[in-house]
């Protein structure tokens, strides 16, 4: 369906690009930002004159990306600095690291990913999909909230952008079995990771609006988007992209036009708790908004992860 509704707006003119005011003040972090949507991201919010950090496992992509970027862009505010969200310890040390800068931060966007990989684990033991794609982004913002907080004054929220995808619509979410070890099925685990995604950022939103916070949480769903993520299907599959992909799906810099909004449009200043898609407010599934659910994820997370469950202060207000 959602390859068709693609093709159809294709069909009708393309996905014109948005325009934002500069940001020259402004400091992002892209986690996952050497490939596909995320390096995408980062240009933009470069060209707007951010100063961005890309973030990944990837030493020998972001040396290439930073450069680029900068050549492009003209922006010498490009950095790269290593965080592999696989594992609980890098993400300790790249936020150590970035704290260190003493800068601000208003603008994280949780963007890597993995999908549909073989059955295999993060370096902490969890399901890969879920360890990385969701824990890992989990871990990292919560470790970034007090800088975000800092950073984030009326009129100029600070924003944390979440990348989750359609898949969450077909997801289930086992509470009992996060890790997917009793049956795993690579699509299930991936979009799995995805609608957990979905129940934090609106958890994360309520929690930030109880305590007052001048921060912001939307999750975004980019399309389906002609990038390397797709590297672990079926063959067949990864034929079809590269015959039909240009036709059929997003370009990684169409595919980032919804996390640019999401980072940086006035429309959302001060708006948070939205699922976005083509730059506009759909609804997710239904199950995403419910609140007991969310608690209930957000303090398994907490216990997953060893940090301290601040809903026992802050209350999530909806
Ligand atoms: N491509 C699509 O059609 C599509 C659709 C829906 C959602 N998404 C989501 O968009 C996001 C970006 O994916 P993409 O399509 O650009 O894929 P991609 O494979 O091109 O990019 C994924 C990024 O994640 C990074 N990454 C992977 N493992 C990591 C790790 N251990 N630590 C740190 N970084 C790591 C990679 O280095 C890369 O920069 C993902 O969250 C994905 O689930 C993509």
């Amino acid at each position: 369906a959602v390859i068709l509704e693609q093709l159809l707006r294709r069909c009708r003119g393309g996905f014109p690009e948005p325009v934002f005011a500069p940001q020259p003040d402004r400091v992002a972090i892209v986690m996952g930002g050497t490939d596909g949507i995320g390096y995408s991201t980062a240009r933009h919010l470069a060209r707007l004159g951010m100063h961005v950090i890309i973030a990944g496992n990837n030493d020998s992509k972001a040396e290439e990306a930073v450069r680029e970027l900068k050549e492009e862009t003209l922006n010498v505010k490009v950095e790269f600095l290593y965080c592999d969200l696989a594992s609980m310890a890098s993400i300790w040390q790249f936020v150590q690291k970035f704290k260190m800068k003493k800068i601000p931060l208003h603008v994280l966007v949780n963007n890597a990913g993995v999908m549909m990989v073989p059955q295999r684990k993060t370096r902490d033991g969890f399901e890969e999909h879920f360890g990385l794609n969701y824990l890992g982004h989990f871990l990292l913002t919560n470790l970034l909230l007090d800088t975000l907080r800092e950073s984030g004054s009326p009129g100029h929220n600070a924003r944390v952008v979440t990348v989750s995808s359609a898949t969450h619509y077909v997801a289930e979410l086992n509470m009992d079995d996060l890790q997917s070890s009793a049956c795993y099925s690579p699509h299930g685990a991936y979009a799995q990771s995805k609608r957990a995604l979905v129940l934090f950022t609106y958890h994360l939103q309520g929690l930030l609006a109880a305590a007052g916070s001048h921060v912001t949480a939307n999750v975004v769903d980019p399309g389906v988007v002609d990038t390397d993520l797709y590297r672990h299907l079926f063959w067949g599959t990864r034929l079809m992209k590269k015959l039909l992909g240009w036709l059929l799906f997003k370009t990684p810099d169409e595919g980032a036009q919804t996390s640019v909004y999401a980072a940086v449009t006035p429309e959302l200043e001060g708006v948070g708790g939205r699922y976005l898609y083509n730059e506009t407010e759909i609804r997710s599934l239904p199950i995403t908004y419910d609140q007991k659910l969310q608690q209930q994820l957000w303090s398994k997370s907490c216990e997953m992860t060893g940090i301290l469950d601040v809903t026992l202060r802050y209350p999530a207000s909806g």
